[in-house]
């Protein structure tokens, strides 16, 4: 089996004396998506740093295809996903492509339109960067990783601001660098995007790793199998939620906290605990607008998993 493409082995960084990446270790592999998940602090954008050759541990080892992060080898074999800042915003879209493809030594007359059409950015190949939506922005800094065919590929919240077509073209990109061979390393807080696109999951918390698995495993190992998901007009108030698994003899597992949250409650998911709750939300006069039932998700899986971890419970 080949070896993987990067190697993380017992990183330990601190700032200023706190430490913020504990003991990681973590591989990733040639034509598989990694995904790195974790709460926000956890120590994700420190270790990817680290393994870019932005930041020197403190302890441990990186190796990026047997090098060390930051030599000529590395970089030449790596790929990050620039975001705005990183994009020469006076220039038009197919400038900015045209010129990365020259410099990779690539046939830029052919592949800069392709690229432009596979990216859905053909009718703003002449408008200049700075005129772009973020999403056009994101698929413009995909292209750009894109050309550069790294063996290595940073991928920073992808479709991120992305409306859902944009965001899964934007998928089947990342689905194609990966079957070409590349080994794409991908942070993301969006749950449904890890679940989407990722051959193996990491999640860390507070700059330890906490589980490793596929999507699949995770959601077997860790989700709630007694899970009834719903989804209401308006999202439900904390007290709301509790008067309502309390009609139905269920436990609140999350709370919505955005309009488009769902409310997780665990609970056989029987006929009578559904009724239950369709004919609370009609007393209610709470509009349900989705009812989902059954085995959890990756989300449902990374939530208890990171809740056990913030209050040091055991899995
Ligand atoms: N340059 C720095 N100086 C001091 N502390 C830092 C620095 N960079 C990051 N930190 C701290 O290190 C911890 C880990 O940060 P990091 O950005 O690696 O987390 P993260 O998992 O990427 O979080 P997020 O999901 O919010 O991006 C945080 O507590 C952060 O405040």
């Amino acid at each position: 089996m080949p070896s993987p493409a990067l190697v993380i082995d017992d990183l330990h960084v601190a700032y200023a004396g706190r430490g913020v990446v504990d003991g990681l270790s973590l591989t990733a592999g040639a034509g598989r998506i990694t995904a790195v998940l974790g709460p926000n602090g956890a120590g994700k954008t420190t270790t990817i740093e680290c393994a870019e050759g932005l930041r020197r541990p403190d302890r441990g080892t990186i190796a990026v295809l047997g090098h060390r992060p930051g030599s000529d080898e590395a970089r030449a074999a790596v790929g990050v996903m620039l975001q705005d800042g990183g994009l020469p915003m006076g220039r038009s879209t197919r400038d900015v492509l045209t010129l990365l493809a020259r410099l990779r030594g690539r046939d830029a007359g052919t592949e800069v339109p392709a690229l432009l059409e596979r990216l859905d950015l053909a009718d703003v190949a002449r408008t200049s960067v700075r005129r772009l939506s973020g999403g056009q922005r994101q698929r413009v800094a995909l292209g750009a990783a894109m050309l550069s065919e790294p063996a290595l590929l940073f991928l920073d919240e992808p479709s991120a601001g992305l409306d859902p077509h944009s965001r899964r073209a934007v998928w089947d990109l990342v689905r194609a660098l990966r079957d070409g061979g590349t080994a794409v390393v991908l942070t993301t807080h969006l749950l449904e995007e890890a679940e989407a696109l990722a051959d193996v999951v990491h999640v860390m918390a507070r700059g330890r790793l906490v589980v490793s698995g596929s999507p699949r495993e995770l959601v077997e190992r860790h989700a709630a199998p007694d899970t009834v998901r719903l989804r209401t007009a308006a999202p439900l108030a904390h007290e709301a939620a509790e008067d309502l698994a309390l009609a139905v003899g269920a436990r609140v597992e999350t709370v919505p906290a955005m309009p488009d949250d769902v409310l997780v409650l665990r609970r056989d998911p029987a006929p009578e605990v559904l009724a239950g709750i369709t004919s609370w939300c009609a007393d209610h006069d709470v509009r349900l607008t989705a009812l989902e039932v059954g085995g959890g998700t990756l989300e449902d899986a990374y939530l208890r998993l990171t809740a056990l971890e913030a209050t040091g419970g055991t899995r």
